[in-house]
């Protein structure tokens, strides 16, 4: 609660000497040039995906480097257009990376910064809900390659966020659905019912749940796994529809599957399934299978995701809490998928 112009909510990211904080709230990309200034960098490289209107004053000299939000311009190429930018304008290691934009573009910046003179404090301003509640926090940076998705990349955290709320005015509807798939999974992950709070409090309080996750698992060797909460079945759902389905919107549907899964493997009441189906509508989200993908397509693509070491793996509601749950039984998964309900087309 720093800003003297706009009320925000700040959640701090507990990392040690590496700790920082996630503004949350309308206005808060006009203190970038605070945080730069507490950075004592001298110069910013912004990465910026936005029309110049929306990027900020960061107080000291700086380059705006054009960028393209988008899977496609997700690439080691982008990082390498990115640092020779930089050396152009002769930034430092003391000096800032900022980003602005969706997930893709806070993806990329942040990889780049993460790489160039092998490391430079990167600020992130992401402008889609997705990215406001989920990839720009964490440190996971990472680009494409033509094989897949996210298959090149480092940990990197950034030096503060600023999740400004006023970005999301102009993002269209289907993006805030996207948004609103991580928003609604984080329900059955510990954040507790969100559903009656303002946008900017589900925000924060989805962010406030990443940020305890990652604080206890910054490297994603346990308590981490929480996050994928309906991502098992929503990766498949991704790659089975052709990417039709948006990210959020399958996580929507794997968010069901979960607890229809749940209940089936008597890890949770009937109450608890319906629940799921309840917070996914809520928030306006599909709840259903496409009609044209088949569950032995889905059972094979869960069989590839490379968070599944062995077996069929799923983060599962239970009596105390979502947990990683290994080496499901086949049968049980299929009937559960041949349960699901169906879109019409
Ligand atoms: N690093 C992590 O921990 C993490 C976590 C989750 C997701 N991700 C990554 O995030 C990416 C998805 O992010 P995304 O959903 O933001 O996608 P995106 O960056 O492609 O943006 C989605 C769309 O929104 C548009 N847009 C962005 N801001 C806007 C605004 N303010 N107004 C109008 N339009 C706007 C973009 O032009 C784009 O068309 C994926 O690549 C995913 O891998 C990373
Ligand atoms: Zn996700």
């Amino acid at each position: 609660m720093t800003d003297s112009v706009h009320p925000h909510t700040r959640i701090q990211v507990e990392l040690g000497e590496r700790s920082y904080p996630v503004d949350i709230g309308p206005g808060v990309r006009h203190s970038l040039s605070e945080v730069v200034e507490r950075l004592g960098a001298r110069r910013a490289a912004v990465v910026s995906a936005r029309p110049g209107a929306w990027v900020p004053d960061p107080g000291v000299p700086s380059l705006v480097v054009p960028a393209r939000d988008g899977e496609k311009d997700k690439t080691l190429g982008t990082v390498e257009f990115l640092c020779r930018e930089f050396v152009r304008f002769g930034l430092t290691r003391d000096d800032v990376v900022v980003s602005v934009g969706g997930g893709t573009t806070t993806d990329v910046a942040g990889l780049a910064a993460s790489l160039f003179h092998r490391g430079v404090p990167v600020v992130h301003l992401p402008t889609t809900l997705l990215a406001q509640v989920d990839a720009s926090v964490g440190g996971k940076t990472a680009v494409n390659t033509p094989e897949g998705k996210n298959l090149v990349g480092a940990y990197w955290q950034p030096s503060a966020v600023l999740c400004d709320t006023d970005y999301l005015e102009t993002l269209p509807e289907r993006e805030m659905l996207n948004g609103y798939g991580e928003i609604a999974r984080c329900h059955f992950i510990g954040a507790g019912d969100l559903r009656e709070l303002s946008l900017p409090g589900q925000i924060a309080a989805s962010v406030a749940r990443k940020a305890q996750i990652v604080s206890a698992d910054e490297r994603d060797t346990g308590l981490r796994h929480l996050l994928n909460y309906g991502h098992t079945l929503g990766h498949a759902l991704e790659l089975a529809t052709d990417f039709r389905l948006r990210h959020g919107e399958a996580v929507a549907v794997g968010t069901v599957f979960a607890g229809r899964l749940a209940l089936a493997l008597d890890r949770i009441d009937e109450q608890r399934a319906e629940e799921h189906l309840e917070v996914v509508r809520h928030y306006g989200l599909p709840h259903e299978l496409p009609a044209d993908v088949s569950p032995d397509r889905l059972i094979e693509l869960v069989r590839l995701d490379k968070k599944a070491t062995k077996g069929l793996t799923f983060v599962l509601d239970g009596k105390e809490g979502a947990e990683l749950v290994r080496d499901l039984p086949e049968d049980v998964v299929a009937r559960v998928l041949t349960e699901m309900p169906r879109s019409a087309e």
